[in-house]
């Protein structure tokens, strides 16, 4: 892999494929052979291992029945502590600081609920304006439940160029009227890593507690949270993990919490010994299961169990270093083959900035996504104007990146295009 050295035919494309150590992985997905999809960060492929063990939670809801939650072959009492385990090394946490549980927006209003305490002048939250939705509309409401106008405490840090964030804005932001900052690990659209390391020692500084959105990184590349010191971090299974479409999400809380009161409150947030007790003074776990809330969605989790296993065995680092070449030569060939249709790069090119996809910025993007998608490609589009492409480690190939660049250059030269309208579907 550290012989490469650009070319645009694609007999370098076949080359890296034979190199790739992790392109035996692709058999354990179900890549539909006739499109190329590069999509799995905004959900990723089913694999053989995720659909088996859906099938044997099944099979012990079918033969153990209520006694399924501590018999069978996952049994579903500890299962989201076990899931928690097998994510944690992913982010750089020890087993009992993640829980899979919830899902990211309902993670984000338990965390919120449960660190963000005002006091005197100290009411902001900081966000930017290039969140997710979903975290800014949960901000917003968490701030009016506390009887506070969001107009006035979520400060939203601006991007100088609509792409990006410059750390210097956001700790520019941390005043001492700041409570709480959240924000991504990785941009949604651009796919620009924060220095999370950085942001969280300067918001410590500050007496500042401060949590980030993993959906875009977990999976993709690796986190050291605990090492950070980051407070705490929520996301979805179902990007980069392949855990199906409303997997099951996660959480991380940093270990001097253990032992907080969760601001959102249930059942299965108990001492797993204790929960039967059936008291009504709660006695939370002193883990970060404290923060889930009530009955597991079992179903929704179990592809995570196969899921993970490929995971574990293949190790984040080499996911990473994969996902790099791929992108790497993704925008060499971009580069060189698409040079003069108008396109612009929209993600960082730096690798420490750089997340698991690729961004087209293109006045016409929006058709140009249902021309890749006529021409079999599955790509995404983010309006206003950007088409994401993920090419993903664990089943995408640099030949399949090459035939992309392949496809898009027709589409252009040949104004494909123009045929479909110039907006978004409704699910874009
Ligand atoms: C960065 C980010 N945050 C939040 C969400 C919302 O997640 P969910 O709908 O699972 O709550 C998504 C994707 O849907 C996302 O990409
Ligand atoms: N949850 C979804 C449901 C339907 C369609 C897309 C999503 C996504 O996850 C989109 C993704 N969060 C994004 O980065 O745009």
């Amino acid at each position: 892999m550290n012989t490469y050295s650009f070319s645009p035919g694609r007999s370098l494309a076949v080359q890296l494929d034979e190199q790739d150590e992790l392109g035996v992985y692709r058999k354990e997905f179900y890549v539909n052979p006739s499109t190329i999809y590069m999509d799995g960060n905004s959900l990723g492929l089913l694999s053989k291992r995720a659909e088996l063990a859906v099938l044997e939670s099944l099979q012990d809801w079918r033969e153990h029945a209520i006694d399924g939650w501590t018999a069978g072959q996952h049994p579903w009492y500890t299962l989201s502590e076990r899931l928690g385990a097998l994510v944690a090394p992913l982010v750089g946490a020890e087993p009992d600081q993640v829980i899979v549980t919830g899902s990211t927006t309902v993670n984000l209003h338990q965390l919120v609920a449960t660190f963000y305490q005002p006091e005197g002048k100290r009411t902001k939250i900081v966000a930017d304006e290039l969140n997710f939705p979903s975290d800014i509309y949960a901000l917003q409401s968490q701030l009016r439940i506390h009887g506070f106008s969001p107009e006035e405490n979520l400060i939203r840090v601006a991007s100088r160029d609509g792409r990006f964030l410059d750390e210097e804005d956001i700790i520019a932001a941390m005043t001492d009227e700041v409570a709480m900052v959240v924000l991504p690990t990785i941009l949604y659209r651009s796919g620009q890593i924060l220095d999370m390391e950085r942001l969280t020692a300067e918001a410590h500084a500050r007496d500042i507690l401060i949590g980030f959105d993993g959906c875009h990184s977990v999976g993709a590349i690796p986190h050291a949270f605990d090492k950070w010191d980051v407070d705490f971090a929520y996301w979805c299974n179902y990007k980069h993990l392949n855990g199906g479409p409303g997997a099951v999400g996660g959480l991380y809380v940093n270990r001097k919490y253990f032992g907080k009161l969760p601001g959102l409150a249930g059942w299965f947030g108990s001492d797993k010994m204790k929960q039967f007790d059936m008291e009504h003074q709660m006695t939370p776990a002193e883990t970060a299961g404290a923060y889930q809330i009530g009955t597991p969605h079992v179903l929704s989790a179990a592809p995570l169990l196969g899921s993970l296993s490929i995971f574990a065995e293949v190790g984040i680092e080499r996911i990473r270093r994969k996902s790099l070449l791929l992108t790497t030569y993704f925008m060499d060939l971009i580069a060189h083959e698409l040079d003069g249709f108008g396109f612009t790069i929209g993600n960082p090119t730096d690798e420490k900035r750089r997340g698991g996809h690729v961004s087209l910025e293109h006045p016409e993007a929006a058709r140009i996504c249902k021309a890749l998608k006529e021409n079999k490609v599955i790509p995404d589009f983010r309006a206003p104007n950007m088409i994401r492409l993920a090419p993903v480690a664990l089943y995408s190939s640099f030949t399949d990146v090459w035939e992309v660049v392949q496809r898009l250059k027709a589409i252009m030269a040949e104004k494909q295009y123009e045929k479909f309208e110039n907006q978004r579907n409704v699910v874009a």
